[in-house]
């Protein structure tokens, strides 16, 4: 997070402090238990996108030790043939975690392959008893992004009790699971929604706002409250001439441009702390 746009090296420092925990980990586990942590990706057709968010799972698996057994269908695929695949990796001893890349081609059901995964094993934390256990504050994985969230405000050292927090963004991947992660932490949450009248209102109220829409420029900056800290999760491709040094490779070949929900120039005058896009939540 940054309060201007020059200097990220809390971020970078935060994201190897990261590695280094989850490598050590890996490493206790290897040699204790001689157990190799492996990951299985499921994807189904050749989304760009879905692609580029598993090479990047495949690069943090490297460089902190954990194998991944990738498993790519043709969209023409027939759903029963998924569901016998989970099956089978439900029951691998060998497989420690299983993933299902979101989103699926039309005609698949995100619930119910989701929901076959053995529920220790959704390390995506989307099986229902994963969501029901979160409400309960007792679950077995917490999601990816929403816990990236929590961990990179603590890293900032922002107390969560009392905090007015608006999420915008009822996903079961994002807003979701995190109004209830953030309930349990003893924030006060609000979730916003494409229904939700007054955004405006409910966005400049809040002592937090974490949106996740992926539609740029929604948040204006003038609605942020001076002093309000904002976590932009949205990622949107644009087309533009590229002015970020922090652009990855793969946005340059294609000639677009990353951006998030927030117009980040207006809310840096009024934020204490603000996440880029990209280079905020997400991979590095
Ligand atoms: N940086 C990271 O690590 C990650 C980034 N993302 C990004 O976050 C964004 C959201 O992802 P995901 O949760 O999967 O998206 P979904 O499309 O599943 O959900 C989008 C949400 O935004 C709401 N919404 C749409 N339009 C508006 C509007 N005008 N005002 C208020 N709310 C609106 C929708 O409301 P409704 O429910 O009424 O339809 C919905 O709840 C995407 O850009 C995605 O790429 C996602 C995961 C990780
Ligand atoms: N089963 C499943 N699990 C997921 O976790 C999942 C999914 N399906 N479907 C899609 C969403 C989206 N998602 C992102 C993760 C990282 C970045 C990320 O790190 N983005 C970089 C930019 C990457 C780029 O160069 O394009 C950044 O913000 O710096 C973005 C998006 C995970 N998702």
């Amino acid at each position: 997070m940054e309060r201007c746009s020059q200097s990220n090296e809390k971020n970078d420092s935060i994201t190897r402090k990261l590695i280094v925990e989850l490598k050590d980990g890996i490493n206790y586990l290897k040699k204790s238990t001689g157990i190799v942590p492996r990951l299985a990706v499921l994807q189904v057709g050749d989304r760009e996108d879905s692609n580029l968010y598993i090479k990047m799972k495949e690069n943090m698996a490297k460089k902190i030790g954990v194998e991944i057994s990738k498993y790519k269908f043709n969209e023409d695929v027939h759903q029963r043939k998924i569901f016998s695949l989970i099956n089978s990796l439900n029951l691998d001893p060998n497989i420690h975690g299983i993933i299902v890349q979101l989103p699926l081609p039309n005609g698949f059901s995100e619930f119910e392959l989701t929901e076959a995964i053995d529920c220790i094993k959704d390390v995506d934390g989307f099986h229902s008893s994963n969501l029901t256990r979160i409400t309960k504050n007792c679950v077995f994985n917490p999601p990816c992004t929403p816990s990236g969230i929590i961990r990179l405000l603590s890293e900032y050292n922002i107390d969560l009790e009392g905090k007015l927090v608006t999420i915008v963004g009822r996903s079961s991947v994002v807003g979701i699971p995190l109004f209830h992660m953030l309930s349990n932490l003893n924030a006060t949450v609000t979730l916003c929604h494409s229904k939700t009248r007054d955004l405006e209102s409910m966005v400049k109220m809040a002592d937090i706002v974490i949106s996740a829409v992926g539609k740029p420029a929604l948040i204006k900056g003038h609605w942020i409250k001076p002093g309000a800290i904002v976590v932009d999760v949205g990622i949107s491709y644009v087309d533009g001439i590229l002015q970020n040094a922090r652009l990855k490779d793969s946005s340059k070949k294609s000639g677009k441009r990353i951006v998030g929900d927030v117009d980040f120039e207006n809310a840096l005058k009024n934020v204490s702390l603000i996440t880029p896009v990209p280079g905020g939540v997400g991979n590095h």
